[in-house]
């Protein structure tokens, strides 16, 4: 704004959004510690799954292919998913976005790397053993496709072959956050809550600054 110009700040749009993906096996709570991060610290949640649940609901040219893909406990192809966060990105006011179950496979991280043409600040992985995922998940009850024993079983074997190298490439980037996933939700929070009061000292920093150096927002752990 020009309030913002006047006082040599940047404008809110020029500035990079700060990106935090949110990575773990099905079940593993994801969602619910999302909820608690934009209610304590003002994020926007994008859920991939969400957002390709909806073009199922909406009848959306991709929707039956979605939805074949989801029933099997596959990956929708990159482009499609990445476009639908973009979307969702550049139609938000927010600055600040936790991307929640994506990217699933390195070609999800490649394609988000080319389109969006920038990485993520932080990583957060939720850690659980799988045995607690299938319990959750086949009890989540919220009458999901893919919430049963041989797709839960599928999404497993997907998660490890083909995100756990995800997970891998961020950890050596020194991005990477590990959640132990076990405890109540309470108590995984507290394991949460540290991490995004160091980004909003960080983001604070940048906001009072006059420079629009992306240096600024290389998280490094507290
Ligand atoms: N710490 C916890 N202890 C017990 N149950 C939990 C805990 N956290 C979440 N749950 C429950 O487990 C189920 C799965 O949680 P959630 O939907 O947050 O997982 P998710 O990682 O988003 O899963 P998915 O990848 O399948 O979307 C939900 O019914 C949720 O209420
Ligand atoms: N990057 C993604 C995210 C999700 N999907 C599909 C396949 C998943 O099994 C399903 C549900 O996702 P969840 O809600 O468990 O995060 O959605 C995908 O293909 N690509
Ligand atoms: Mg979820």
């Amino acid at each position: 704004s020009v309030l913002n110009q006047e006082k040599g700040r940047i404008p809110k749009k020029e500035k990079p959004p700060f990106i935090t993906f949110v990575l773990g096996g099905p079940g593993s709570g994801k969602g619910t510690q999302c909820a608690k991060i934009v209610e304590n610290f003002g994020f926007t949640h994008l859920s991939a799954g969400d957002l390709l649940r909806n073009e199922i609901s909406s009848n959306s040219e991709n929707g039956a292919m979605i939805l074949d893909t989801i029933r099997e406990g596959k990956i929708v192809p990159s482009n499609v998913t990445v476009k639908l966060i973009q979307r969702a990105i550049e139609s938000s006011d927010n600055d600040k976005f936790l991307i929640d179950g994506f990217p699933r496979t390195e070609e999800n991280r490649r394609t988000y790397e080319r389109i969006i043409g920038a990485e993520p600040n932080i990583v957060l992985f939720f850690d659980c053993p799988e045995d607690e995922m299938v319990k959750r998940v086949l009890s989540r009850n919220q009458g999901r496709v893919d919430d049963n024993k041989d797709t839960v079983r599928k999404r497993l074997e997907v998660f490890t072959s083909l995100n756990l190298p995800v997970i891998n490439y961020y950890s050596q980037k020194g991005k990477l956050y590990k959640i132990r996933a076990v405890g109540t939700e309470d108590e995984i929070f507290e394991q949460v809550r540290p991490i995004f009061a160091a980004v909003e000292s960080l983001l604070k920093l940048y906001d009072d600054s006059t420079r629009s150096n992306k240096d600024l927002l290389i998280f490094k752990v507290p």
